[in-house]
């Protein structure tokens, strides 16, 4: 359905009505002021005017004013109608809505003029009389429905005067925003005489008191409202439909409180009254002004806001003023001629109210339905006639009695089709106002979306703010902690951290405040139309029940069916909308939540990205991403570990936190589960010699050795020590402070280089009973029999752990020993030696001599702690170890223990033996410390 009508200027009409001098009037001895001068102008002269006063020559009150037409006492009720309202009917036929109002004085004329009397009637029964005439002239074309309601507005309340009885009545504007009276009745009728006795009713009901200035003064507006809908009797698939609406309204009359000399509930009706012509006073002003900018307030009094279409809006509008011609008038008369005058430049905007309707295919059947029922007509009266012809005695009878049967179904078709048309538009009306909710939903929603993005804003906002202050309290607190007392005391305290909202924010709180206001309006809104729902509903379903009472035939029934089903597969179809608006809002806000992850997931990247850039760049010299650490445990087993994670320091004597995940896991995890990292390759690689364990960082912690990090010269290096706290999270949270750290590795390499020293006499010892011949290597059976002590030892060995030191041992153990333990090893072929104990051995051999100044040479070249101590080597080149080295490039133990120190670059991962460690990364740098303290001792 689509409103096709064109819209055009229209000004306000303005007649001038002077009635003629009443006999209260000439009583008073009142003189005529007010001429019609022809039929446009009038004059009012001044009563006060004296031509032989030469003091007021100059000062007189005589004003000429135009009108589009002006009457004098001499104008019949015909000539006014004629002139003023009898050209709106065409209009009103056409689809423009009209207006007539009766403006003025109390009692001068304006009931007269609308209502008139028995034997002249007024302006409202000629309307409708032509108005009738006009539709029964196009009856053969057209269909007409006209409904007509009468109403007072008294004291600001609206009564219905064709049934007073319904109380007070509420404005309501509906969705096309005109406005309506809710509940008002509305009567149907096309008969002139009923509309007559109607209004003559409804007038009886109206409230009327005698005043000083009128016996029958009316004290409230009278509206007669007439609404015409009309659409062609030819159906076709795209149906016109005109409606229009005609107003009526008798005024109150506007009176001055002094002139009627009213009191108490006059006084007050007064009050209302000219509350409501002010209003309308006032909207004249506003819409009279040139520029037409004005605010015009239809809002202050129910008249206007009743008016608001025919003053400003979409209406032909006509206003007949009446002034009293007498003297005694004068102020009043020329008040109203003054507003007259002004109205007269009001415009409105006259559009044809033109409905194209398509009807859907219930409406088709039943469009059908007629015809076949019209041509079944024409084809029984042509049968009629025929038969009539032959034997006209009888057909007369017959033609009689068809007639009246005729007559009768036509009758109550009509009154079928009147009631599915109430029916029809009660379903529309509920579809408009469900779609109008879906709407409002999904508005809410954006609504609902913009406001968790602000939200989103604001809460990012906060807690930026609140990371700042931490920062800056902790960075306080660490200032604080630094300085002494006297410092402190001189220090003023520096100011927190800019905490100004930034433009995104404050933009994101305005923007807030307004969705909440038009959230707000939106409910309002949607409160409204819920009720007016409900409303539809309650009428559709009275409908509904009608119906079926009436329904004569199958046909109709069926129709009846189909026209309900397709409302109901509507209101499905409409729920269908809704719900896929639904979801499409959900996907919306769960696309938000995905953005905010995507957000921080590329800030988590960017972290990740700046640490590896911190740690690949001058971070440290010593340690990098990929270093190897071989390490023995304490049962002399080797481990190579290598780190796949990279540590950063950031010189505040704690170790940080292990941020990159890998292959998507958390590292304490990891910590915690790295027994798949922890491969002992001894018993699975045992055919290819390799004897040494690989490790992972969290496998070095759970050796109970943890790097540290220390600064020595302004370079970074990373320790090894044992530690105490064997919880290997705690230690990676928490290992921080650098002095305990220290005393750790020194505490540590004391433990390793005893513990080595005791591991070192217990395999003199047992190489002193037996002195097994160096063993081949093509024998493996001896071979595996004399491993080194980086072997992994057999289970029963581990026990040995448990034993006191024998007397060799302790003395072993013993400080001057420390040194030279740390120097034994396996020889190059892969045999150990006879233990050297430089002051057991007084006389050395020159195979002796030849061992101990390899031993010394090794000592210098790289670090070799058997238990718990660890040997590094590093490449500072290397960015991944893989924790299952192929067997062929694991170290052998004898390479391990007698060859120079070698790492594993991985870019070299393909060649069969490893890289020689540079010198410049040579494993002092890292251990320098623990070790040189260790040979101070
Ligand atoms: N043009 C006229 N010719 C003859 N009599 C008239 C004319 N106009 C008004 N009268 C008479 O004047 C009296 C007052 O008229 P009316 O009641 O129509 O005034 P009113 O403006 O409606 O007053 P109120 O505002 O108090 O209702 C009535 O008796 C009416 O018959």
């Amino acid at each position: 359905m689509k409103d096709t009508g064109e819209s055009k200027d229209h000004q306000l009409t303005v007649a001038l009505r002077i009635r003629p001098l009443s006999d209260a009037e000439l009583e008073e001895g009142a003189t005529i002021i007010a001429h019609k001068v022809d039929d446009q102008m009038v004059v009012l002269m001044d009563p006060m005017e004296d031509p032989d006063d030469i003091l007021r020559a100059h000062r007189s009150r005589e004003k000429t004013y135009m009108f589009d037409v002006a009457f004098d006492y001499s104008a019949t009720q015909d000539e006014v109608y004629r002139s003023t309202t009898k050209g709106l009917i065409e209009g009103l036929i056409s689809g423009y809505n009209a207006t007539v109002f009766a403006y003025g004085p109390t009692g001068c004329g304006k009931t007269y003029t609308m209502l008139g009397t028995d034997r002249e009637p007024g302006i409202y029964v000629r309307t409708l009389n032509d108005l009738f005439k006009a539709i029964e002239e196009t009856s053969d074309d057209m269909q007409y429905s006209v409904s007509m309601s009468y109403l007072e507005i008294y004291n600001e309340m609206i009564r219905d005067l064709l049934n007073p009885s319904s109380g007070f009545l509420d404005l309501r504007e509906d969705s096309k925003g005109e406005i309506q009276v809710a509940g008002i009745t509305e009567v149907s009728t096309i008969n002139a005489r009923e509309i007559m006795e109607l209004l003559m009713k409804g007038n009886k009901q109206r409230t009327q008191e005698p005043t000083a200035a009128n016996q029958t003064s009316s004290r409230s507006h009278a509206v007669l409202q007439v609404a015409v809908r009309q659409q062609s009797r030819c159906r076709d698939i795209l149906q016109e439909v005109r409606f229009a609406r005609l107003f009526m309204i008798d005024l109150a009359g506007s009176e001055r409180a002094s002139q009627t000399q009213n009191r108490g509930q006059r006084l007050k009706e007064g009050a209302h009254i000219n509350r409501s012509l002010l209003a309308l006073g006032n909207c004249i002003n506003a819409l009279s002004e040139k520029n037409g900018n004005k605010y015009v307030n239809y809002r202050d009094s129910k008249l206007t806001r009743l008016l608001k279409d025919s003053l400003g809006g979409n209406s032909r509008t006509m206003m007949i003023a009446h002034i009293s011609p007498a003297s005694l008038a004068f102020e009043d008369s020329r008040n109203t001629l003054t507003y007259a005058d002004r109205a007269k430049s009001i415009r409105t905007r006259v559009k044809r109210n033109l409905l194209n309707v398509s009807y859907h295919i219930a409406q088709y059947t039943s469009i059908i339905s007629d015809l076949r029922s019209e041509i079944q007509r024409l084809k029984k009266k042509i049968a009629d006639q025929a038969s009539r012809q032959l034997n006209p005695d009888r057909t007369d009878i017959r033609h009689v009695q068809a007639e009246v049967q005729a007559h009768s179904s036509q009758q109550s078709r009509a009154e079928m089709d009147q009631l599915r048309e109430q029916l029809i538009d009660a379903f529309r009306q509920q579809m408009d106002i469900r779609k109008r909710l879906m709407e409002l939903d999904n508005s809410n929603m954006e609504i609902q979306i913009d406001t968790s993005k602000h939200l989103l804003t604001i809460a990012d906002w906060e807690q930026e703010r609140f990371r700042r202050r931490k920062k800056w309290q902790g960075e306080r607190r660490k200032e604080s902690f630094n300085k002494d007392e006297s410092e402190k005391d001189s220090d003023s305290p520096e100011s927190l951290p800019d905490s100004t909202e930034t433009q995104e924010v404050a933009i994101a709180r305005e923007n807030l405040v307004t969705l909440m206001a038009e959230q707000k309006k939106m409910r309002k809104q949607k409160a409204g139309l819920e009720q007016r729902l409900a409303e539809l509903r309650e009428k559709a379903r009275r409908l509904e029940e009608l119906l079926p009472r009436r329904v004569s035939s199958e046909e109709q029934r069926e129709v009846l069916c189909l026209l309900c089903k397709v409302h109901e597969l509507e209101i499905e179809n409409a729920e269908m909308q809704s719900s896929a608006l639904l979801k499409d809002n959900v996907i919306r806000q769960k696309n938000v939540v995905v953005q905010r992850f995507e957000q921080h997931r590329h800030l988590c990247h960017e972290i990740i990205q700046q640490q590896r850039q911190f740690i690949d760049g001058e971070s440290f010299a010593g340690i990098r991403n990929g270093t190897e650490i071989s390490a023995r445990d304490e049962s002399g087993q080797t481990v190579a570990v290598k780190f796949s994670r990279v540590m950063q320091y950031e010189g505040s004597g704690s170790l940080p936190k292990i941020t990159l995940p890998s292959r998507g896991r958390d590292p304490l995890q990891e910590m915690d589960s790295d027994q798949e990292s922890v491969r002992t390759l001894g018993s699975d690689n045992r055919e290819a010699n390799s004897f040494d364990t690989f490790l992972t960082f969290p496998s070095l912690c759970k050796l109970n050795i943890f790097p540290c990090m220390e600064t020595f010269n302004g370079q970074k290096y990373l320790e090894f020590c044992e530690c105490e706290n064997k919880n290997s999270k705690e230690h990676s949270a928490c290992p921080g402070d650098i002095k305990r750290t220290r005393q750790q590795i020194l505490r540590g390499v004391q433990n390793i280089t005893v513990k080595a020293a005791r591991r070192r006499s217990k395999v003199l010892e047992i190489d002193a009973l037996r002195l097994p011949p160096p063993p081949s290597p093509l024998d493996p059976k001896k071979y595996k029999s004399n491993r080194s002590l980086t072997e992994v030892p057999p289970k029963g060995l581990m026990l040995r752990r448990g034993r006191q030191p024998s007397p060799e041992l302790c003395h072993a153990t013993s400080d001057d020993n420390l040194s030279s333990s740390t120097g034994d090893g396996p020889a190059p072929n892969g045999t150990w030696t006879r233990p050297r104990n430089r002051q057991a051995v007084k006389n050395p051999t020159p195979r002796e001599q030849d061992f101990e100044g390899r031993r010394r040479k090794r000592r210098s070249r790289s670090f070799e702690v058997t238990g718990q101590a660890v040997s590094f080597y590093i490449n500072s080149r290397c960015h991944f170890l893989h924790s299952a080295l192929p067997p062929h490039q694991a170290w052998p133990p004898n390479q391990a223990t007698s060859a120079p120190p070698v790492c594993h670059n991985h870019r070299n991962r393909g060649s069969a033996h490893p890289q020689t460690l540079k010198p410049g990364l040579s494993i002092d740098c890292l251990l320098s410390t623990p070790e040189s303290a260790l040979w101070n001792q």
